[in-house]
């Protein structure tokens, strides 16, 4: 894995920069800015506390992380969402409690999401009449069975 030189613009003094919770990890923690409390199957955005400006060809994603899905059923509405190398607002998280049962709690600094730095290409849509066969060819949404 290589290093790329990322800006960060701490936006709420007192809430933990995102880190790599080990060396090798491919996600870095990103920080809930607000407690939260959601009732089951409620949504909400809420707010990390930075703003990043990423080199041109690099997008980021914003992850959901595992033990709060596994644990409470939380995960990311759009997940993974994607932060623009443009794009200079604050990093937003948009939470849901899909637990059927509990309501989920979370205070101003727990970790609640992860963001993964990724190389991005540009396409370049060529119009064409014809596009090349295939071995799949239109075959999708289920047609290999279940
Ligand atoms: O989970 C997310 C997803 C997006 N964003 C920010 C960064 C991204 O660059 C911007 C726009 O996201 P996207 O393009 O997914 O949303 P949109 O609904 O298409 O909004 P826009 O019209 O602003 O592009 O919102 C976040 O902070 N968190
Ligand atoms: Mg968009």
């Amino acid at each position: 894995m290589s290093d790329v030189e990322v800006l960060i613009q701490p936006l709420d003094p007192g809430l933990p920069m995102p880190s790599y919770a080990h060396s090798g990890d491919a996600g870095a923690d990103l920080h809930a800015a607000e407690d939260v409390e959601l009732m089951p199957g409620e949504r909400t955005v809420i707010g990390t506390g930075v703003a990043i400006a990423l080199p041109e060809g690099y997008a980021a994603f914003v992850h959901p992380r595992s033990g709060l899905a596994a644990r409470h059923g939380v995960t990311l509405v759009n997940a993974p969402g994607t932060v623009d190398a443009g794009y200079r607002g604050e990093i937003k998280v948009t939470l849901i409690n899909t637990d059927a049962k509990e309501p989920f709690r979370l205070r101003r600094g727990d970790r609640v999401a992860q963001l993964v730095v990724q190389r991005v290409e540009r396409a370049l849509f060529t119009p064409v009449e014809r596009l090349p066969e295939s071995v799949r060819g239109t075959g999708g949404f289920g047609s290999t069975g279940r």
